[in-house]
């Protein structure tokens, strides 16, 4: 924390300690030691304590802000405040010869000095923070519109997918492949429509999980519509896409979803079609492959030729 305080506000503190050196270098080099009956304690903690608060403020507001011209007239206004207060505190301590009494009138003129930097500074930083909140709508707006996440599961939504598949298929070529699988949840309508929607989100998140805990670290999954999902495994040839899949489709169908409070299980199947980047043209190509792939299986399990 401190490297990063020095690191942006050098200057600024090497100006603030600069400034109160100066003060105290000034007034214990021209005031002497007063006798401890003329010191009053009272005078001191009150005095000392604001003093220190606003030392402790200058800190803050260093330790918070990034640099620019809003810290920096907050920082010179409370500084100047400071050394008012400063001032004000070493008269508790010292005399000053008759000669040098002008640095007890002029203690308070550093005081008003610091409010106008301090009014100027929080003008600045009302502007500053109605441009911030307006960049913050805006970023907040992108955000909704290209929503990254899928708000049901906390998987990476399917817009988020495209871009990646785009960028997958900008770098693969012979060498380097990589595999789609698309995983349906069979017969889910049915499920909603007898345990309703609540439950069904439940189930559609536990597979997501599940799904996640099946991957590799470099594999990337995002709920595609409804109860389909599509998984992007880089790098990875045919065999070893059919392999994870296998491993996926074991899993989901050993899930037991228990939608009520008592133990009994409800497993589910997925049917799992695959699409390999070799031959593949584009985006489009490869979602046709793996729904046309999926159409023919679902057509096959409703047919009963496969378990
Ligand atoms: N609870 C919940 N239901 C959803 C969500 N998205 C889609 N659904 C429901 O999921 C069901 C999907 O129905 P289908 O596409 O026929 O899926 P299916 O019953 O598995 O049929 P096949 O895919 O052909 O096996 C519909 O009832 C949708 O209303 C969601 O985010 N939450």
């Amino acid at each position: 924390m401190s490297f990063q305080l020095i690191k942006l506000h050098r200057q600024l503190l090497i100006n603030t300690c600069g400034f109160i050196l100066l003060t105290l270098i000034l007034t214990f080099s021209i005031g002497s030691f007063k006798s401890t009956s003329q010191i009053e304690i009272s005078d001191i903690l009150g005095e000392g304590g604001i003093a220190l608060i606003s030392l402790i403020w200058i800190i803050a507001i260093l330790i918070s802000r990034p640099a620019g011209r809003v810290t920096r007239l907050l920082v010179y206004g409370l500084l100047f405040l400071h050394i008012s207060l400063l001032l004000d505190l070493l008269d508790e301590f010292l005399i000053y010869p008759a000669n040098h009494t002008w640095l007890t009138a002029y203690e308070s003129i550093p005081a008003p000095i610091g409010m106008i930097l301090m009014s100027i500074a929080l003008y600045h930083w009302h502007n500053e923070q109605i441009m911030l909140n307006q960049q913050l709508q805006n970023r907040e707006r992108y955000y909704r519109e290209h929503a990254l996440s899928d708000y049901v599961t906390g998987l990476y939504s399917a817009q988020y997918m495209h871009t990646q598949i785009q960028m997958e298929l900008a770098r693969s070529n012979n060498s380097s492949r990589f595999c789609l699988l698309m995983v349906d949840v069979d017969n889910f309508d049915y499920f909603v429509r007898q345990f309703g929607d609540t439950k069904a989100d439940r189930l559609l998140r536990e597979i997501a999980n599940l799904i996640l805990m099946n991957l590799r670290t470099t594999d990337l999954a995002c709920r595609y519509s409804g109860d389909r999902f599509i998984i992007l495994l880089p790098d990875t040839h045919y065999g070893e896409a059919i392999q994870i899949s296998y491993q996926l489709e074991t899993a989901i169908n050993a899930l037991a979803f228990k939608p009520e409070k008592n133990a009994q299980a409800f497993y589910h199947r997925a049917s799992i079609s695959l699409a390999d980047s070799k031959n593949v043209e584009n985006l489009n190509d490869l979602y046709h492959v793996l729904n046309s792939q999926m159409a023919i299986i679902k057509q096959d399990k409703s047919q009963g030729r496969v378990a």
